[in-house]
């Protein structure tokens, strides 16, 4: 694990995002407003950035005293972040409409400002719980293609397939600033640098291997899980004197940037799987379909990870509705391939 990886660009030229945005169209990987918009979200999170950086001196700390459409308690970064894609995003003439974890309904473009042809859904602030405990949170957003010849978008036209995402990326607020994207051509990496307020090129090229010897999963909701589950993590814990003969290593931020971005650096799994506890309150899972787990899926399987909900590719299941949560299995491909299998075997067995 340890030296630069192999996908390092050498600082010697440094490429900046907008220079890289250029090359990707010249590549006709992207146009000029897909270009755009990753150029408006990366410059609201480097305001983003500022504010979760200022913590109790910028009094953003704590929470809102209100709740969002999911029944949670907003923390203020929360909103905050919110209001600033938002804000960030109405005029640049490159949307047609946005959605956010933080509102219920789509948001459309004011009438006063041009629109565009992309929907843009976003998670302003990821890894809400640790935001008072100064632990790495993040921006999470996916890019879709608004249906041709729809001027005032529904909740209906956002209720695509993963597998139809125009770009996805996400920006992880910690030590450094980071912001990982994909086009479906690759997954790269940018570093903010915080003195030219510019975004960096780092990483080209990203892949995670397909081994690997560290999971991510919150252990404390173990006894709620299903059969496969418990086997699957079972194992894992066994390690060397179990059916897997080597030993596997934990790791749980509580943070979903945090802990893909760790994935993406050095492989991995990430699960939230379905529970109980969760099905006991009518939930169908903890992560959220269209702002969590599709970009996130996205830029796992350009990287030649795979992304699933324990039994089918994530990417390829047609939304139901705009908060829908599903269960969460993404990272180095072999893993997740053994874990999604016990769940279809258990299936199997049971039908
Ligand atoms: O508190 P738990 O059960 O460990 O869940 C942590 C998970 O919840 C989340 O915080 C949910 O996201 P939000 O913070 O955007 O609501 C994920 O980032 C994280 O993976
Ligand atoms: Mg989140
Ligand atoms: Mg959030």
């Amino acid at each position: 694990m340890g030296g630069l990886a192999p996908e390092s660009v050498p600082m010697t030229k440094p490429i900046s995002l907008i220079q890289f945005l250029i090359e990707e169209k010249r590549e006709g990987h992207i146009n000029a407003q897909l270009s755009l918009l990753i150029e408006v979200v990366a410059r609201a999170c480097k305001r983003i950035s500022v504010a979760t950086g200022k913590g109790a001196l910028g009094g953003v700390l704590g929470n809102a005293g209100s709740d969002n459409v999911q029944g949670e308690a907003q923390k203020k970064l929360d909103v905050i972040s919110n209001e600033i894609l938002l804000e960030a995003n109405a005029w640049g003439g490159h949307l047609a409409a946005c959605a956010s974890e933080e509102m219920e309904d789509p948001q459309p473009i004011p009438d006063a400002y041009p629109k565009g042809n992309y929907l843009l859904l976003f998670d302003p602030l990821d890894g809400s719980s640790n935001i008072d405990v100064n632990v790495s949170v993040g921006t999470i957003f996916s890019v879709l293609r608004c249906p041709d010849g729809v001027t005032e978008p529904t909740t209906e036209d956002f209720l695509q397939p993963g597998t139809d995402q125009a770009a996805a990326g996400y920006v992880v607020y910690g030590p450094s600033t980071v912001l990982v994207l994909t086009f479906g051509h690759g997954v790269h990496e940018f570093t903010l640098d915080r003195e030219h307020g510019s975004f960096v090129l780092t990483r080209r090229g990203i892949t995670i291997p397909d081994e690997t010897a560290e999971f991510a999963i919150n252990m404390s909701n173990q006894r709620h899980w299903e059969a496969p589950m418990q086997r699957y993590i079972g194992e894992l814990l066994a390690g060397a004197t179990g059916p897997r003969g080597r030993d596997f290593n934990m790791r749980w931020v509580a943070s979903m940037v945090a802990d893909v971005h760790r994935i993406i650096t050095r492989g991995g799994v990430f699960i939230y799987p379905l529970d109980a506890k969760i099905t006991a309150k009518g939930g169908t899972g903890k992560l959220r379909l269209m702002y969590e787990a599709n970009p996130m899926a996205f830029i796992v399987e350009q990287a030649g990870g795979a992304a699933t909900t324990g039994r089918e590719p994530i990417m390829s299941l047609q939304p139901t509705a705009l908060h829908q949560r599903v269960p969460v299995f993404l990272g180095s491909k072999h893993e997740i391939e053994i874990a999604t299998r016990y769940h279809v075997e258990a299936d199997d067995t049971r039908d």
